[in-house]
């Protein structure tokens, strides 16, 4: 089973998806270091500070790797929604995200593009309309602990096949910070 841990840069994907690589049950691929290590991408965008992914072949290089003795495999990016079927979108409160992203020392327009997509709810929609199962998860004031908590138990019910419960529990569209002051 292949399951994507996206979300908005700084919303905890990494320092999640490390947690649950020491449960050494789950194959976790840290997609955004394969593509720069393997030079997955099409361009670098140096005013950003960001390279732009080649997603084809960003995409046949994780079925490569999908090691199928895992019985779980996660894809750690803010790209994994456009790869698996089954995703999980971590939120933070964009108060919060700020914070985390000013210790990045991002510049402020950085910093401002990445809270705008937060508030305004991006990856959640892409994966909503790409995805055949969202979860959205808020991690403002959890700890990483907590919210790799909530990932095992939402993994544990797709094995089961049984996420009725936790598809009410983590349904798109629980969270809103659309209202959220920019300036
Ligand atoms: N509940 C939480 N879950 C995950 N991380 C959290 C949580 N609360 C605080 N954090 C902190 O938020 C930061 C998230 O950074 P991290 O690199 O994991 O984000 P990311 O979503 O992987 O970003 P990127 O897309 O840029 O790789 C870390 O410093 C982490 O310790």
């Amino acid at each position: 089973m292949l399951i994507g841990i996206t979300g908005t840069p700084g919303t905890g994907k990494t320092s999640v998806t490390k947690l649950l690589e020491k449960e050494r049950f789950y194959q976790v691929i840290h997609l955004n270091e394969l593509i720069k290590e393997e030079k997955l991408y099409s361009e670098v965008d140096s005013e950003r500070d960001c390279v732009v992914a080649d997603m084809d072949r960003v995409y046949d290089r994780v079925l490569e790797l999908h090691d199928r003795s895992y019985p779980v495999t996660i894809v750690d990016s803010h790209l994994s929604h456009h790869i698996a079927d089954i995703v999980i979108v971590l939120r933070t409160d964009p108060a919060i995200l700020r914070g985390r992203l000013e210790k990045r020392n991002y510049s402020e327009e950085k910093v401002k593009e990445n809270l705008e997509a937060e508030a305004l709810d991006i990856i959640l929609a892409e994966s909503v309309e790409w995805c055949e199962k969202v979860f959205e998860l808020d991690t403002s004031g959890e700890s990483a602990d907590n919210t790799e908590k909530a990932i095992m138990r939402i993994i544990r019910g797709l094995r089961n096949g049984n996420t009725e419960e936790l598809e009410e529990e983590f349904r798109p569209g629980s969270v809103d910070w659309f209202d959220y002051p920019f300036d």
